[in-house]
């Protein structure tokens, strides 16, 4: 039976202007179970990069509750959240966000070292890691001196370095070439497939949305409601 891994319950966040309170989302419900592949779709500022950051703890809604194996996020202190992102979480972004001055091994070996690994442990998971996305022989390059398709491979071995439950990736194939952007989806998939981590793939690019078996879309910070026999 499927197990709910990250739910949202009626989630709604709103930023008060100065003069207006915006509502970014409103009344969101979404549940994601275990494993689970999900694309987050909808024009730009309807709030898909927002509810990212509410289901990655880095952002509080400020109304309804987001739930992580029925924990409460809320009830979660600033350390509890950041323990729980380095254990349970990876992140990959359109742009890599690989630390410059280290080289590939290094940033992917970085949670690992955060986490209370041994350096010759990190770096034996991290060779295992870059060697599974392709790039064995890139391990003593810099990001400055990688392709961009292979910097976003170095952040999804570096997401997956904990063996997280849950990768939260906010259109991360958004700087990228079609055939790069594909070579790097298929990559997510197989990952998806063999460690059994579930991935919440923020994205403009239908094409990309319908590779995935679950897609919502959002439109002024609300899920569209899905015709019959759309959802999965
Ligand atoms: N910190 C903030 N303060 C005020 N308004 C904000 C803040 N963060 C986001 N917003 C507003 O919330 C709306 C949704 O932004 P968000 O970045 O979530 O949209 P998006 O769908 O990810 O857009 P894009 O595809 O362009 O990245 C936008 O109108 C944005 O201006």
């Amino acid at each position: 039976m499927a197990t709910e891994l990250l739910t949202c319950e009626q989630v709604g966040k709103s930023y008060w202007d100065g003069n207006h309170n915006l509502e970014v989302l409103q009344g969101v419900n979404l549940a994601l179970n275990e494993g689970q592949l999900l694309a987050i779709v909808g024009s730009s500022g309807s709030g898909k990069s927002t509810l990212l950051h509410c289901m990655g703890g880095l952002d509080k809604p400020s109304t309804g509750q987001i739930l992580f194996r029925g924990n409460d996020l809320a009830k979660w202190s600033p350390r509890m959240l950041a323990d729980w992102r380095n254990q349970h979480l990876g992140f990959v972004y359109q742009f890599h966000h690989l630390l410059p001055e280290f080289n590939a091994l290094e940033n992917i070996a970085m949670p690992l070292l955060i986490s209370g690994q041994s350096a010759s442990q990190a770096r034996q998971r991290a060779t295992q890691l870059l060697q599974r996305v392709g790039l064995a022989d890139r391990g003593q390059h810099r990001p400055a001196e990688l392709s961009g398709g292979e910097r976003q491979r170095v952040a999804i071995a570096r997401a997956l370095a904990n063996n997280p439950a849950l990768v939260l990736a906010d259109e991360p194939t958004g700087n990228l070439d079609d055939e790069t952007a594909r070579q790097v989806m298929a990559l997510m998939l197989e990952l998806n497939r063999e460690f059994g981590t579930a991935f919440v793939i923020v994205t403009h690019d239908q094409k990309i949305a319908r590779a995935l078996p679950k897609q919502v879309q959002l439109h002024h910070g609300k899920i569209v409601p899905q015709t019959a026999g759309a959802a999965k």
